[in-house]
C-alpha cells in the first residue's frame, strides 16, 4: 500500500472509531486504541484546543529540576538536528512528566507547531492534546510511533511522530526525546528520537561514572593527607609510583627524588621484608630497621601486595606506636605533692627538697625504709614536674635477672624490642631498688646519663634520650660504694639531688592524719562510722611501724576486717602492736633463719658483683673457698663463675 492510501485508511478508520465510538478489531493497534477510547471523555477530536505551557516560577522549576538533563540533551539534540535537513525535522525533549524542555524546529515545520502551541512549557498530557507518542511510550518505555490519523487529535493528523524514553543503568527515566516530521514526508527520520535517547542516557551514564570517580578520587586524595601513616608504592618493575607526604616527612625524602627510581636501589630492606616481598604476602605491623643512604631508619611497617604486581609499603609513625607501647608498659603515676598529705614538719622538709630538685633536670635518688612511700613520692615529683606529659616507666631492678638484665634494660634491635631509656622518653625512668644493678649495667647507665645517648643490646646505633631519672634504694648506697659493689662515678651522678623519707615511727603527724584518713575511707566504703577508743590509738601511734606506709594499710585493713563493732577498743589491736613489737608475736610465719639472712646477702652481693667471687668475696669480708662452699651449700651457684 502506498504513503497516500495508508494515511487514508488511517483517516477512515479513525472517523469511524469518532463517529461510531469503536473500532473493528485487528484495524488499529491496541494500545492507540484504548487511547482513544480514554480521550473521547475530555478530548474534542476535531477542535484543537491550546494546551497548557507552564510558565512564571512553574517553568523556572520545571527547568531548574531537569537543568543536567538538559544540558546533555541539548547538546545531542543539537548535533542530530544539524545533520537532518531542518526544514524536515523536528525535536522536542521532554521531561518525564511530559512537560516541553527543549525544541529544535526550523521553516515551516516550526511555523505549523507553533501554530498548535509546541514550545518550551508545553504540556503532553494526554488529557490536553489527546492521543500522542509521549503518553504511548509513558506507559510502556519502549520506542513508539504514530502517524497522521493515528493521532486522537484531528489537528495531529498532519505529523507523523516517535518518541524514545531516556533511561539510566538504574532504570530512572530521565525524560523522552520526540521526533517530528510531516506526515506526507519520509519516515526514516522517525529513527532519530530513538538514537537521540540512546546517546543521552549514554552521555548521563558517562557523566555519572566521571561524577563517582571524581568523588572517590577526593575521597581517596583527602586519606592520603590525613592519614598518619605514610606509604610508598612501587609496581610490578619495582619501580616507585607513590610516596605520600608523612612517608616523605618520616624518610626524610623529597617525593622527586624518589618517583620513578627502583625502590632495590634506594632502600635496603631486613631479611623479613624481603621475604614477604619475594613471596607476595602479606606482612602486618612488622617492625623493622630500613636503610635509606646510610641512615638506619626504625619503622613499623604493613606490606601489601596488589593483584597488578605492585606493592603497598605502609609506614606506621614510630612515636605512636612507641606511645601504645608506653602506655602498656608504663605505671599510672597517681600521687601528687598535695595527694600525699604531708602533715609532719620532716616530710615538709622533703617536700621542699623535692621541689628544689624538679627545678633542676638532674636525677634524683630517694632513700627510706621499705614501705616508707618512696615510688609514692617519685610519682608526685614526676607529676610536678616538666615530664608530668611523659610516661613513667617503672623497673624493679631486683626483679630483673642477671642473665636478662642488659637485655630488658637496653632491649635490642632484633624484636625490636625499644629500652626503658627510649620508652621514658620525655617522661621519668624509675629505677627501684638500684643497688641490684650488675656493674655493666652500672656503667651503662652512667655512659647513658653522660652522653644522652643509647645503644641497643645488639646494636651500635646511638639513639638519643631525654629523660628524667629517680632511683630508690633502701640500703645504704654509700656503703655499698665504700665497698666496691656500687660504681662510685655512677652513686655521684644519681645523687645529685638525695631525699631521705623519714620512717613512718619518726613522723607521728602523718600517721595520725593517716588513721583518720583510713577511718574515713571505711566510712565511705561501708557505710559505718568506726571510731578508735583513745589507748587503742595510743598503741597504734606508740608502734614502731617497721614496715611503714605498706605495713600501716595493711594491718590496718585486716584490724578493720575483723572488729565487728562500732568502736575500736585495745583488745582489737594485735597484741604484737599493743606491746610494740615489731613483728606479730602469734605471726612467725614471715620470720627468716640466720642461714636464709646469709643466703639472701651472698646472693645479694654476688649478682651486685657479677658473679665476681674474688669481689664478692672481699664485699662479704670472708675467704675466697668459704664463698664457694657457701654457695654450693645454698644451691646458688648460677653457672659458670666469672671470677677474674
Ligand atoms: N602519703 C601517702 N598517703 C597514703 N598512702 C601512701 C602515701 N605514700 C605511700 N602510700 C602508700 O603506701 C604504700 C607503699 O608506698 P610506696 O610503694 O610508695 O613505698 P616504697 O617505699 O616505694 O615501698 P617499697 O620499699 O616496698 O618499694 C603504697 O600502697 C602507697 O600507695
Amino acid at each position: 500500500m502506498d504513503k497516500e492510501s495508508y494515511h487514508h485508511d488511517l483517516k477512515n478508520k479513525w472517523k469511524m472509531f469518532i463517529h461510531h465510538g469503536w473500532a473493528s478489531e485487528g484495524s488499529v493497534n491496541s494500545v492507540t486504541l484504548r487511547s482513544w477510547q480514554k480521550c473521547l471523555k475530555h478530548c474534542d477530536p476535531r477542535r484543537w484546543k491550546m494546551p497548557i505551557k507552564a510558565s512564571g516560577q512553574t517553568l523556572q522549576t520545571i527547568l531548574s529540576r531537569n537543568g543536567e538533563f538538559i544540558r546533555v540533551s541539548r547538546r545531542v539534540v543539537e548535533d542530530h538536528f544539524t545533520l537532518v535537513s531542518g526544514d524536515e525535522v523536528a525535536l522536542v525533549v521532554l521531561d518525564p512528566h511530559g512537560w516541553t524542555l527543549e525544541v529544535q524546529s526550523a521553516g515551516e515545520l516550526a511555523t505549523q507547531l507553533q501554530h498548535l502551541g509546541v514550545g518550551v512549557g508545553m504540556s503532553w498530557a494526554e488529557e490536553e492534546i489527546g492521543t500522542n507518542v509521549y503518553s504511548l511510550c509513558r506507559d510502556t518505555h519502549l520506542y513508539t510511533r504514530l502517524e497522521g490519523a493515528e493521532h486522537f487529535s484531528e489537528s495531529l493528523h498532519a505529523f507523523s511522530m516517535s518518541a524514545a524514553a531516556v533511561i539510566d543503568y538504574c532504570g530512572n527515566v530521565h525524560g523522552y526525546i520526540v521526533c517530528i516530521v510531516k506526515a506526507s514526508a519520509d519516515t526514516h527520520y522517525l529513527h532519530l528520537s530513538h538514537a537521540c535517547g540512546v546517546e543521552v542516557a549514554n552521555f548521563i551514564y558517562i557523566e555519572n561514572e566521571q561524577k563517582n570517580t571524581n568523588k572517590v578520587l577526593c575521597q581517596h586524595n583527602a586519606v592520603i593527607e590525613c592519614m598518619d601513616d605514610g606509604f610508598i608504592c612501587w609496581d610490578a618493575q619495582t619501580v616507585i609510583t607513590m610516596i605520600n607526604p608523612q612517608a616523605q616527612l618520616l624518610l626524610n625524602v623529597k617525593q622527586e627524588s624518589l618517583i620513578g627510581k627502583n625502590i632495590r636501589n634506594e632502600f635496603v630492606f631486613p631479611p623479613a621484608l624481603n621475604e614477604a616481598i619475594s613471596q607476595r604476602t602479606k606482612l602486618p605491623q612488622k617492625q623493622i630497621v630500613i636503610e635509606y643512604r646510610g641512615e638506619f631508619i626504625e619503622l613499623m611497617v604493613t606490606l601489601r601486595p596488589l593483584s597488578d604486581g605492585s606493592f603497598l609499603l605502609f609506614l606506621h609513625p614510630l612515636d605512636k606506636i612507641r606511645k601504645i607501647a608506653q602506655q602498656q608498659i608504663s605505671t599510672n603515676a597517681n600521687f601528687t605533692f598535695d595527694s600525699l598529705h604531708v602533715i609532719s614538719k620532716g616530710m615538709k622538709q622533703v617536700l621542699s627538697v623535692a621541689r628544689r630538685a624538679i627545678k633542676t633536670a638532674s636525677p634524683i635518688l630517694i632513700n627510706g625504709e621499705e614501705g616508707v612511700g618512696k615510688l609514692s613520692m617519685a610519682m608526685a615529683i614526676h607529676n610536678e614536674s616538666e615530664q608530668r606529659d611523659g610516661p613513667f616507666i617503672s623497673v624493679d631492678c631486683q626483679m630483673l635477672s642477671p642473665e636478662n638484665m642488659l637485655h630488658e634494660l637496653l632491649g635490642s634491635d632484633a624484636g625490636p624490642v625499644p629500652s626503658k631509656f627510649e620508652l621514658a622518653q620525655n617522661g621519668t625512668l624509675y629505677l627501684d631498688k638500684v643497688e641490684y644493678l650488675s656493674s655493666e649495667i652500672q656503667s651503662v647507665l652512667l655512659k647513658v646519663l653522660k652522653t644522652g645517648l643509647v645503644m641497643r643490646s645488639d646494636s651500635h646505633r646511638l639513639i638519643p634520650v631525654r629523660f628524667r631519672l629517680i632511683t630508690c634504694t633502701g640500703s645504704s648506697l654509700r656503703d655499698y660504694v665504700q665497698q666496691g659493689a656500687f660504681s662510685r662515678q655512677l652513686y655521684y651522678e644519681i645523687s645529685m639531688s638525695e631525699i631521705e623519707i623519714p620512717p613512718l615511727r619518726k613522723r607521728r603527724d602523718d600517721l595520725e592524719y593517716m588513721i583518720n584518713e583510713i577511718l574515713e575511707k571505711y566510712r565511705n566504703r561501708t557505710g559505718k562510722t568506726l571510731t578508735i577508743a583513745t589507748e587503742a590509738k595510743s598503741a597504734l601511734l606508740e608502734y614502731l611501724w617497721p614496715g611503714n606506709i605498706s605495713e600501716f594499710k595493711n594491718r590496718m585493713e585486716k584490724i578493720f576486717m575483723g572488729c565487728g563493732k562500732l568502736v575500736l577498743e585495745l583488745e582489737d589491736i594485735p597484741l604484737d602492736i599493743r606491746q610494740n613489737n615489731n613483728c606479730a608475736a602469734d605471726d612467725v610465719s614471715h620470720l627468716i633463719s640466720l642461714a636464709e639472712v646469709e643466703m639472701q646477702a651472698i646472693e645479694h652481693v654476688c649478682r651486685v658483683c657479677d658473679w665476681n667471687l674474688s669481689k664478692a668475696a672481699d664485699v662479704l669480708k670472708i675467704g675466697r673457698t668459704t664463698l664457694w662452699r657457701k654457695l654450693k651449700n645454698y644451691n646458688l651457684y648460677p653457672g659458670p663463675f666469672n671470677d677474674e
